[in-house]
């Protein structure tokens, strides 16, 4: 593709060497690692490194032309200074893939939490009712059916553009965080429908306010066609804010929620039994969620409610739902001999904790425990309040190691137990080893008591413990095996 061609739309500040007329693309690259004979290398000024610094490299590796937004005083091939590299990289990407989301229906969900739930819900919908999906999210990605390994929730620009191109789906569902909105990394993408789930408090180690969390959210709804449709939980604070915002510009917003101001009215949520009851359009009906919880009820609702407006039927919503194996590490309960329930589960905020033990009392829990811990090098903040949750709502939880994220094991064991005694009266057991606290958990329940163990969900450990297992639900099966032989 000629370099003009895709430079066209660009907000250029300067070009160094004007004879970029003719120049022919093969290739575009980010990294310079990665650049070939007749690349076109963008230069990004990044977290850890400065793309401007690797211009000499991509050159050597046979770059033909750069972007970048530095100024330039000489260079041997064409420089263009842009005033984003990062937005430039997507419009770029988007015209040399030629437009692949422009032939797909391509729904993209943000929140806090319930992304990675819905987007895998609202596949199995769609499939089951004939339509091919792609998959874009924090567990794995799945293009034309082959599942493929996910490095970011949201991939980078260019990766994503490359999974757009080769999908030969229909629908493309992904799910959009905030880094990769405030990184651009969507940027060239039009999106028939997005989602807001909820806002939370997390991530506040890069977005430093609440406020900041949710305007990278709201960027989303820039990408948002003029026709298309955004799909917003009202039960949320900052979902109505939203609301308020987009309906001043003018979209498409289809809301959900208990007020009767909403499109699809909650009228009852029957936690005890997952039962949904709802009106729409003066018309009440009620939905099954295949997932426990409160949480995995606003969901379904919101995996419904796209599936409805893509014109499947309500009868035939109900029916693939009732087939939904859930996901993995969401609210996945493993039933023991001896009568115990035991959720793993990837909370990672006080409100998802709070939702997980409302859950398992709302289903007749006797005692919960609640087995949970802080990732390393993570947003702090939200720590205190994880606590609080654990000690109000549990009858008894467990302080455990997660991720360490190359903090030392002895400081964050210190972190546990100050926690524990300035915000959780002490009422916490600190057991660091994570093995040894489910073990500690399972021997100390009986007939009807739940645990449930959050933070790390479908992942495998990333350090080693005492038991012999990879993983929470490995640990439990192991447990429960050897508890019984
Ligand atoms: C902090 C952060 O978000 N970093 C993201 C960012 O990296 P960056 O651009 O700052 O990279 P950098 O290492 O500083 O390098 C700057 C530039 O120099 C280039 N370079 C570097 C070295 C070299 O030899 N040559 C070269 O050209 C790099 O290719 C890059 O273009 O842009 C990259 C491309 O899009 C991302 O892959 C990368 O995500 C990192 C890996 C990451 O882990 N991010 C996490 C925080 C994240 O994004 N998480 C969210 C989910 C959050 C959640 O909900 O839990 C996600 O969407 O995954
Ligand atoms: N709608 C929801 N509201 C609040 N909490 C939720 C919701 N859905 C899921 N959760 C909680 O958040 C956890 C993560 O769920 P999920 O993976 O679906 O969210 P996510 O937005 O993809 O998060 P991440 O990007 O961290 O994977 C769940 O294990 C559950 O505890």
């Amino acid at each position: 593709m000629r370099l003009k061609q895709l430079i066209k739309t660009l907000d250029i500040k300067s070009v160094l060497e004007p004879k970029v007329e003719n120049l022919s693309i093969l290739g575009i690259a980010d990294n310079s690692v990665d650049v070939f004979k007749g690349y076109l290398f963008v230069a990004i000024e990044g977290f850890t490194a400065d793309g401007h610094n690797y211009i000499p490299q991509a050159i050597e590796n046979g770059a033909c032309a750069i972007i970048g937004e530095k100024s330039m005083d000489s260079l041997p091939i064409p420089y263009i200074q842009v005033s984003n590299s990062r937005k430039a990289l997507g419009i770029i990407a988007n015209s040399f893939y030629k437009n692949p989301s422009s032939k797909k229906v391509m729904v993209g969900i943000t929140g806090t939490n319930g992304k990675t739930t819905t987007s895998q819900m609202l596949k199995h919908i769609m499939e089951s009712n004939g339509h091919s999906c792609s998959l874009i999210g924090t567990i794995h990605n799945e293009i034309n059916g082959q599942v493929l390994k996910s490095n970011n929730t949201t991939p980078g620009t260019l990766a994503l553009h490359k999974l757009l191109s080769e999908s030969k789906d229909e629908v493309v569902i992904m799910e959009v965080s905030s880094h990769g909105l405030s990184q651009y990394r969507v940027e060239g993408i039009k999106f028939d429908f997005c989602l807001f789930t909820n806002l939370e408090h997390e991530h506040l180690d890069y977005h430093k306010t609440m406020e900041d969390y949710f305007q990278a959210k709201l960027l989303l709804f820039d990408y948002l066609k003029d026709s298309g449709q955004a799909i917003v939980n009202r039960d949320n604070e900052w979902g109505e804010k939203l609301i308020g915002i987009l309906n001043e510009r003018g979209k498409n917003v289809y809301s959900i929620g208990y007020s009767d101001k909403n499109t699809l009215q909650i009228i009852d949520l029957i936690i005890e039994k997952s039962i949904i009851k709802f009106t729409e359009k003066k018309n009440t009906n009620c939905l099954s969620s295949p997932i426990m919880g409160v949480h995995n009820m606003y969901n379904t609702v919101m995996s419904y409610s796209v599936a409805k407006l893509l014109g499947i039927e309500y009868k035939n919503i109900i029916n693939s739902l009732r087939g939904f194996q859930g996901v993995k590490g969401r609210f996945q309960i493993i039933k023991l001999r001896n009568g115990v329930n035991v959720v793993v589960d990837y909370a990672h905020t006080a409100e998802a904790i709070s939702n997980c033990i409302t859950t398992a009392k709302k289903y007749g829990a006797n005692k919960v425990t609640q087995i949970f811990g802080f990732r390393g090098n993570r947003d702090k903040s939200k720590r205190e309040g994880m606590i609080f949750v654990a000690k109000e709502l549990s009858d008894q939880f467990v302080l455990t190691l997660d991720d360490l994220n190359s903090v030392p094991e002895d400081e964050m064991i210190e972190s546990l137990n100050i926690i524990n005694s300035h915000c959780g009266n002490d009422q916490g057991i600190v057991i660091p080893d994570r093995t040894s606290a489910i073990k500690w958990a399972i021997e100390n329940s009986a007939h009807n008591d739940w645990i449930i163990i959050t933070g790390k969900g479908h992942e495998n450990y990333n350090q080693k413990f005492h038991l012999p297992t990879k993983s929470d639900e490995e640990t439990v099966l192991y447990i429960e095996d050897n508890l019984y032989q």
